[in-house]
């Protein structure tokens, strides 16, 4: 099965348009406050309209993705409603109820936790119904996660992030075995301007 790829915070038609063509599964909209990324929900919703176009340009769907963080679950349902995206993304210390409650009103969730946090529930016997994004401890910081931080990689499906560039994310994939890719930092000409023909490489060098 193919890599699952999604590119993060973008805020540009271009880089949206961009993304979709070289074949992104999902695209993230950073909705945390605090960000270079970050955009309200206006213009998130715009860049989703954008997404939707694009998709269906290219003959299939396109997931969008609010990434939100220290925020409650009805802000988050507020804001993601707003955006009209189909997913969000957990980035804090939310509960699992917040997880729970964006899923009954009818979001995807990803729920993003560091290598070290996730070691932590696993040993407590956590388990979630939504999708795992592993990520390093600062998100968007474009640091790595170790082979030595993630003693046991998750069964399942999971997504890796954190520091993967089009330079590494070939072999981060292969040591670490993702089924999906989530970059931000990595396809930046400086932090938060996303570079197009970064996104370009880092989805062919993914999938290559
Ligand atoms: O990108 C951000 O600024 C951000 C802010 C708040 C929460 C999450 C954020 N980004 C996420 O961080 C990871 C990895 O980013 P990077 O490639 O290391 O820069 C990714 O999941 C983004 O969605």
């Amino acid at each position: 099965m193919s890599l699952w790829v999604k590119i993060c915070g973008l805020s540009t038609p271009e880089s949206v348009e961009t993304a979709v063509a070289a074949g992104a599964d999902a695209l993230g909209f950073v909705l945390a406050a605090g960000s270079p990324r970050t955009v309200d929900a206006a213009r998130a919703a715009s860049l989703v309209a954008v997404a939707r176009e694009a998709g269906r340009r290219a003959g299939r769907e396109v997931e969008t993705v609010a990434v939100v963080r220290h925020q409650g679950a009805e802000e988050v349902e507020r804001i993601a409603r707003e955006a009209g995206v189909d997913a969000v993304q957990l980035h804090g210390d939310e509960p699992d109820a917040d997880a729970d409650s964006l899923r009954a009103a009818g979001f995807r969730v990803i729920r993003a936790l560091s290598a070290g946090e996730y070691a932590a529930r696993r040993a407590a016997g956590w388990t979630s119904a939504d999708r795992l994004l592993l990520d390093a401890a600062v998100p968007g910081s474009g640091t790595r996660i170790g082979a030595e931080e993630l003693a046991e990689a998750p069964a399942g499906f999971w997504i890796l992030a954190g520091g993967l560039s089009p330079a590494n994310v070939a072999e981060a994939v292969a040591a670490l075995g993702p089924g999906g890719v989530d970059v931000s930092s990595g396809v930046e000409s400086m932090r938060g301007v996303k570079d197009l023909a970064l996104i370009r490489a880092f989805i062919e060098a993914a999938r290559g």
